[in-house]
């Protein structure tokens, strides 16, 4: 396999323009608890990685590309090739972000042994500085199997979109009692096991401020109130371009209704011959 990603992480090919900020690194994310929220989104594509990277501090390359940008029913079925190609491309396009590559379902739940073979494999074809992987009390001893052969894991808790099947859907987590101590147990075991930073996902604001005064890590919540230390949000979700979404989501733009005005617009002008224009004509030199 051959390593496609430049070793100057300052710039890239991809992004030429001289980069105005360093790339910040995972101590320093870990030492934001407390301080100014960390702001994250996913990008799964160059451009958009471009685009994000300077107002971001972390980019994730999420498996939720399997239903953004391959229209699959669930994370389920992404694979390992997935994230390396899309964790690369991402990785080229961003010069000032932490960027952290989710690990996909069936590929770290075995064993501390077959995570570090799934996450090295990424690390090394993507260039990304660290990995996520969903679970809580069960994957501490992965988490600090891989913290301490040097590969900086992100945790991710409560609604844990792979255990979708056993969970019974994508509700809200931590309603109930046992429900509510099991995940603030989680919590606490992921980063005792040196996580550097722990996604928290569509729980209830009282659990989610507990787990936020529990860990001595980050925090980063998507339907987690905004007592986290930083929040993530899925960018096409963001945008407007992702249909179904759930309600933690706030659409910021609507593109998917600029896309279709735009390409609405060109269809026009292409059935009336009014594009191409002389602008876009090529014509014989004299
Ligand atoms: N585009 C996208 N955005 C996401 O946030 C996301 C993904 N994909 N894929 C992976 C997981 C799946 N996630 C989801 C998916 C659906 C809901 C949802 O529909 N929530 C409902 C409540 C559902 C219920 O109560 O059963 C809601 O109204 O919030 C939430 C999170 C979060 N992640
Ligand atoms: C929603 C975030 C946290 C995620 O795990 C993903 O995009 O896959
Ligand atoms: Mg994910």
């Amino acid at each position: 396999m051959s390593t496609t990603f430049t070793i100057d992480t300052s710039t890239s090919r991809a992004n030429p323009t001289p980069a105005p900020m360093k790339r910040l690194t995972v101590p320093a994310i870990l030492a934001r608890k407390g301080k100014e929220p960390l702001v994250m989104l996913t990008a799964y594509t160059v451009r958009m990685a471009q685009l994000l990277d300077p107002h971001c501090d972390l980019l994730l390359v999420g498996d939720s590309l399997g239903q953004v940008i391959y229209g699959l029913p669930s994370t389920l079925p992404v694979t390992l090739d997935m994230m390396c190609a899309h964790g690369a491309a991402v990785v080229r396009g961003s010069y000032h972000s932490v960027v952290v590559i989710d690990m996909p379902f069936g590929s770290y739940e075995a064993s501390p042994e077959q995570a570090f073979l799934s996450a090295s494999r990424v690390m090394a074809e993507t260039g990304a500085a660290a990995i996520k992987m969903e679970g809580g009390a069960a994957m501490a001893p992965t988490v600090a199997f891989l913290s301490a052969r040097g590969i900086p894991v992100m945790g991710h808790i409560g609604l844990t979109p792979q255990a979708v099947n056993a969970l019974g859907g994508y509700g809200a987590r931590g309603r109930s009692a046992p429900e509510h101590a099991k995940i603030i147990a989680d919590a606490k075991a992921i980063a005792e096991a040196g996580a550097f930073a722990i996604v928290a996902e569509g729980v209830i604001e009282p659990l989610a401020r507990a787990i936020v005064a529990e860990v001595s890590c980050p925090v980063i919540g998507i339907g987690a109130s905004a007592d986290c230390d930083g929040q993530v949000l899925v960018t096409e979700d963001m945008l407007g371009l992702f249909e179904r979404t759930a309600r933690f989501v706030k659409k910021f733009d609507d593109m998917a209704g600029r896309i279709s005005a735009a390409v609405e617009t060109y269809a026009t002008d292409v059935r009336s011959r009014s594009f191409p224009g002389p602008e876009q004509t090529y014509q014989p030199k004299n």
